[in-house]
């Protein structure tokens, strides 16, 4: 059984809350007084998400981030977390110290704050397991949903692509031909993912449906597409890359299909209609961050087809999946 299907045939019967809509969204929200409380949880385990020698201070920041920015993508300031850690039982004292000073720093720059959680020993052999469960606040506004993309709203995405699937690929194979510096802006981006929190009032003001990319641009815009029952176009030529994935698609051609397929970058993916573009990507831009239009919802089939300078592309499959 893939995960999707796991999910939406053993897990989601058991989500009954509306607020949980199915297990179809990035996050849960309830009704906590103005507004929405929106609630998330995404676990990293050694081996799979991060590697057991990464520095535990980034492991950490991953750990908040991939939860901060599900918030953020639905529209939600966060506020809150809880943690829970499985840790090898011969964890060192510093590492959970380093742990721990990774957290503080994101506490401060992010203005979250811990509210509990639980510790236990990972079971014989196995490597540590982070929990983090975050809450946010819409302050009065509607959760945005995946649900909501409507045909001919455009696509935006926050930031570049693949950065963070090319510094994953540099370290599990060889290294690509490029610059030193392009090299370590890849591995920075896989271990220090910096999504656009602070971008959460600007997602809840012009998006009109909003998903966080984990898995991969091209697999998460259809993940969207089948929540809200619509298509979508995908300009390959628009998507925003850095200069040092362009520096690895230029010593290796292959490397664009993985930008665009690969996950980890944890950047925003929203929609709206097209009379709001200029005004999202000035207020994401006065936040520090870029965001760039990619395409655009059509209606029909739940389908990505890609396109590149408007004509039709290769198709190119895949994304992140762990079964
Ligand atoms: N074991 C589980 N129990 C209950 N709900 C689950 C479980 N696993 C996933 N879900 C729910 O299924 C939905 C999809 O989860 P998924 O992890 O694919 O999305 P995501 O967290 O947005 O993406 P990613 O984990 O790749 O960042 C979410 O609503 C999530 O809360
Ligand atoms: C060591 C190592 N191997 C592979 C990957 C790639 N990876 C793992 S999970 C995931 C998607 C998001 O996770 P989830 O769907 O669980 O939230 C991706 C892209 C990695 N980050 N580290
Ligand atoms: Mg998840």
């Amino acid at each position: 059984m893939d995960e999707d299907t796991l999910i939406a045939t053993v897990f989601a019967p058991l989500a009954t809350d509306a607020g949980a809509d199915g297990l179809g969204d990035d996050a849960a929200s309830f009704a906590g007084g103005a507004g929405d409380i929106v609630v998330t949880c995404d676990a990293l385990a050694a081996g799979v998400h991060f590697f057991p020698d990464d520095p535990p201070a980034a492991i950490a920041a991953k750990s908040l981030r991939v939860n901060l920015s599900d918030l953020a993508a639905k529209g939600a300031e966060p506020f809150a977390y809880l943690l829970a850690l499985a840790l090898p039982a011969d964890c060192r004292g510093d590492w959970a110290r380093e742990f721990a000073a990774g957290l503080a720093a994101d506490q401060a720059r992010y203005g979250v704050t811990l509210l509990g959680g639980d510790t236990l020993r990972a079971s014989p052999g196995g490597g540590a397991t982070i929990t983090v469960t975050a809450f946010g606040r819409t302050g009065g506004g509607a959760t945005v949903r995946r649900r909501a993309a409507r045909p001919g709203h455009r696509i935006v995405v926050t930031g570049t692509v693949g950065d963070a699937a090319l510094g994953l690929q540099a370290r599990l194979a060889a290294p690509y031909a490029i610059d030193a510096s392009h090299a370590e802006a890849l591995d920075r981006a896989y271990l220090w993912p910096d999504p656009p929190v602070a971008a959460w009032r600007v997602v809840r003001e012009f998006a009109s449906a909003a998903m966080d990319v984990s898995d991969g641009l091209i697999g998460d815009l259809a993940k969207m597409c089948r929540a809200a029952g619509a298509g979508a176009e995908l300009d390959l030529s628009a998507v925003p890359l850095s200069a040092a994935v362009r520096a690895a698609v230029a010593a290796d051609p292959s490397a664009f299909d993985r930008a665009v397929t690969g996950g980890d970058d944890y950047q925003i993916l929203a929609t709206m209609p097209d009379g709001q573009v200029a005004g999202y990507v000035a207020a994401i831009e006065a936040l520090g961050f870029t965001a760039t239009p990619v395409g655009t919802i059509r209606s029909g089939e739940p389908r990505v087809t890609l396109l590149r300078d408007g004509h039709a592309a290769e198709v190119l499959d895949g994304r992140f999946q762990h079964f």
